[in-house]
């Protein structure tokens, strides 16, 4: 594939919670250009199409429908589009943008003109059942659990807005709500197929009242492991990630450290894995900390705008709290 010496980029929706930060993470790039719309014509379709087919990579950041029909306001076949919203995750014809699943999946990436940034709360299912899997340390057929806590930006601007004093209601608004309580939450199509499992997991999402950061957990039952011991698991995790320049395998955890925060890690690209056990009880805890708008959607799609560009992905960012919808 021949790149352009500057390549021109479009972030559809730009002034929107995930656009703001990518444009962030964006802004000091003399590598890129940066092309933008015009305030008053954020929704002028006429405008969004010319744009769209005028750039080296659209990336979108609207909502699932939107993004569906920016997809098909592209007639120019140049232009490769990477979508953080989750119309196109598990889409015939997309690549999945979680580099770290293996060395193929990073040169899919490369060479892909349409990549889907994985879901915030699959980030961090994926990154720590994945690679179990593939290792047979974890049976395909296991019965996953996940729970997730994410930060209210996970909710985009109107929760934002809800949560700060802009006005305006949102169900979610509040210190914690747990939410997706009919048990489809959107996400679990694309952790069922990249987590590589042959049942749907059971996934329970919340949200607290603080902007940034989540923490993903993942319990596990030793007996029905096959006989591997949460050290297995976390030497294949170690081994796994050994050469990420993003995600982190901890030291293994005997219950220390016996608190996490889920704000550690806000405004930055990385992931940190935990593997805590309880013997005794026969009991392992997967976790997984990460920024949901950094690993979890801005920071991701970045990392992926640069593979697919053939530029430097291993740049990480310092995106501070006041980049606001
Ligand atoms: N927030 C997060 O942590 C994550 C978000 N995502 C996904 O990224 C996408 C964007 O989310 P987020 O940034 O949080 O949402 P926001 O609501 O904060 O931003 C969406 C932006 O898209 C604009 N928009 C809506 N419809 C159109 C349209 N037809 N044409 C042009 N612009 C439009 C909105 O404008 P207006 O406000 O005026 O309607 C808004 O500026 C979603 O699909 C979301 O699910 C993915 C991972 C994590
Ligand atoms: C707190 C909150 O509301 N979170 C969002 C997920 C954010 C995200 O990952 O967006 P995508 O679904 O586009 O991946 C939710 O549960 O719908």
């Amino acid at each position: 594939m021949t790149l352009p010496a500057k390549p021109r980029i479009f972030i559809d929706g730009e002034a929107g919670t995930t656009g703001l930060q990518i444009r962030a993470r964006l802004a000091e790039r003399t590598d890129l250009e940066l092309v933008s719309i015009d305030a008053e014509k954020r929704k002028d379709d006429a405008e969004r199409a010319r744009l769209l087919n005028s750039v080296d990579v659209a990336i979108l950041c609207l909502p699932d429908e939107a993004s569906r029909q920016a997809v098909a306001m592209i007639e120019n076949d140049r232009v490769r589009v990477l979508d953080a919203s989750s119309a196109h995750r598990v889409e015939p014809g997309w690549t999945y943008g979680f580099p770290e699943l293996s060395t193929a999946q990073e040169a899919a990436i490369r060479t892909s003109t349409r990549v889907s940034v994985p879901g915030c709360y699959p980030t961090g299912m994926i990154g720590l059942v994945r690679p179990l899997v593939d290792a047979r340390l974890l049976a395909s057929d296991y019965p996953v659990s996940v729970h997730g806590a994410s930060g209210y930006s996970g909710g985009g601007r109107t929760l934002v807005d809800a949560m700060e004093g802009r006005g305006g209601a949102h169900k979610l608004a509040g210190p914690y709500r747990a939410y997706g309580l009919t048990l489809d939450h959107k996400h679990v199509p694309e952790m069922r197929t990249y987590g590589g499992l042959a049942h749907a997991p059971l996934f329970t999402p919340s949200v607290g009242a603080w902007r940034q950061g989540m923490l993903v957990e993942v319990p596990l039952h030793t007996r029905l492991l096959g006989g591997a011991t949460g050290r297995d698991l976390h030497e294949a995790l170690r081994a796994h990630y050994e050469a990420s320049r993003f995600v982190d395998v901890m030291e293994f955890g005997d219950g220390s450290p016996d608190v996490l925060d889920p704000e550690t890690l806000a405004g930055t690209n990385r992931m940190e894995l935990f593997v805590f056990e309880n013997p005794a009880q026969g009991h392992v805890l997967l976790m997984a900390r990460f920024d949901n708008l950094g690993k979890g959607a801005s920071g991701a799609a970045v990392q992926n705008l640069d593979l697919m560009l053939g530029l430097d992905a291993e740049r990480d960012y310092a995106v501070r709290e006041e980049v606001t919808a």
